[in-house]
């Protein structure tokens, strides 16, 4: 989620970003470095103790900024796999003399090779510390590199471990080493050669399915009989038509009568209405599902946290940029509002009263002037198959 959306409760309560989180959680196991600060960003105005929120509002800890120390409040208890979050002082205890071993990608046959020899030569067993902090490099989701990880390596015990990865190679390394040392006194070195076995290739198939079978979220925006509408209900019937998959759509008026109805053209109402059109279009995404939204969505940072919603559930976003210009809108005047904003009867209508920030980060845009439904359909098909999130069967 991005940082913007982020709940700010009071001064004396925060909510941190997602490395964040994860540095704390590793701090209130005892796994944190004892020579490192822990640093947690806060709004300039915060300068005492704070209380740190996770993004569902549970204090879980006091936060000393001068510092950089924390005091435990409340444990988490839900999560995928969070029985797996252990502090070392449990690892150990349940596991001396252990074999340490760091796992950030679903491990090859040759990673676990390395791993049954070392543990046959030393007698240790092995411990897989799978890293489940943020990490831009990992391919799968962390559950799936957890489920991965025990198919690999069957009876072996799991720790998940909130590293996060930090951008600076070197640095990175150096936390790593001091977290894994926090957990077991010997760690081993995977060669990182060679391929999955099938059991693990699938679970990373699974997880990871090709982009074209992911969430999709097609989201038109443009100015008031731009044709926004037309275009997405010809889309949407070329896919039902298609068959393969099924799709919601989310037009602008029709969202206005539904989920935003009482809303206004006020700029906050506005981004209240697109931010709800998102959430529901990332979760139509995260179960693999295809939106198609048309609202006019005029402001550029509402669009981008809209495709940030949507990439974080794992779907792609598609903004198509409707752009037939304004006097072609206004000469088609369907509604007949152009003529009641010129006449100033409606205020804050978009492109006379209200702003419209043409978008930069559009797959394709369009101008429907003088053109077919269908060439401009056309158009836009193309647009994702080119991108690979669309097959033409
Ligand atoms: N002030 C003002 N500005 C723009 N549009 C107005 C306004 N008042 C009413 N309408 C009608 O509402 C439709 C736009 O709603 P949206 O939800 O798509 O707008 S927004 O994304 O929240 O800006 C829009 O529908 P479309 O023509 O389908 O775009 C208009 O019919
Ligand atoms: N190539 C085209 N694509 C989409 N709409 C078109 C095209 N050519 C003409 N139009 C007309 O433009 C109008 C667009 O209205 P609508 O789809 O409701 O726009 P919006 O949803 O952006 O307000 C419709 O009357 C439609 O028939």
């Amino acid at each position: 989620m991005s940082r913007e959306t982020i709940l700010f409760v009071s001064d004396a309560q925060w909510t941190p970003d997602a490395q964040e989180l994860a540095d704390l959680e590793l701090a209130l196991l005892g796994a944190w470095p004892a020579d490192r600060r822990l640093d947690v960003r806060l709004p300039e105005d915060v300068s005492g103790p704070v209380e740190l929120l996770d993004p569902e509002g549970l204090p879980l800890a006091a936060y000393d900024p001068a510092t950089g120390t924390v005091r435990a409040l409340d444990a988490p208890t839900y999560g995928a796999f969070r029985h797996l979050h252990l502090p070392p002082a449990t690892v150990r205890a349940e596991h001396p003399d252990a074999l340490g071993i760091l796992v950030d990608q679903p491990l090859t046959v040759d990673d676990v090779t390395t791993v049954v020899d070392a543990e046959d030569r030393t007698g240790r067993r092995a411990v897989l510390l799978v890293r489940s902090g943020p990490d831009p490099l990992r391919t799968v989701t962390v559950p799936a590199l957890v489920r991965a990880t025990a198919a690999a390596l069957p009876g072996r015990p799991i720790v998940a471990v909130a590293l996060a990865r930090r951008a600076d190679a070197q640095d990175d390394r150096r936390l790593t080493d001091a977290v894994v040392a926090a957990y077991t006194d010997e760690r081993l070195a995977l060669p990182r050669t060679g391929a999955p076995s099938d059991a693990v290739a699938a679970i990373v198939a699974a997880d990871q399915p090709p982009l074209d079978e992911r969430g999709l979220v097609v989201f038109f925006t443009g100015l008031s009989g731009s044709g926004k509408s037309t275009i997405a209900r010809a889309l949407y019937d070329r896919v039902v038509e298609d068959g393969r998959r099924t799709v919601t759509s989310l037009d602008g008026d029709v969202v206005r009568h539904h989920l935003s109805k009482g809303l206004g053209f006020s700029k906050e109402d506005r981004e209240t209405n697109i931010a709800r059109i998102g959430w529901v279009a990332a979760e139509i995404a995260r179960h693999r599902g295809l939106a198609i939204c048309s609202p006019i969505a005029p402001f550029d940072s509402t669009r981008k946290q809209v495709r940030a919603m949507v990439e974080d559930a794992g779907g792609s976003f598609a903004l198509i940029h409707v752009a037939t210009p304004l006097e072609e809108c206004e000469r088609r005047d369907r509604k007949g509002l152009y003529a009641k904003a010129r006449a100033g009867q409606i205020p804050e209508f978009t492109g006379i009263s209200s702003p419209y920030e043409a978008p930069s980060d559009a797959l394709v845009a369009v101008d429907t002037t003088g053109r077919t439904v269908t060439e401009v359909l056309d158009e836009v098909v193309g647009a994702l198959v080119a991108a690979g999130l669309w097959r033409d069967e």
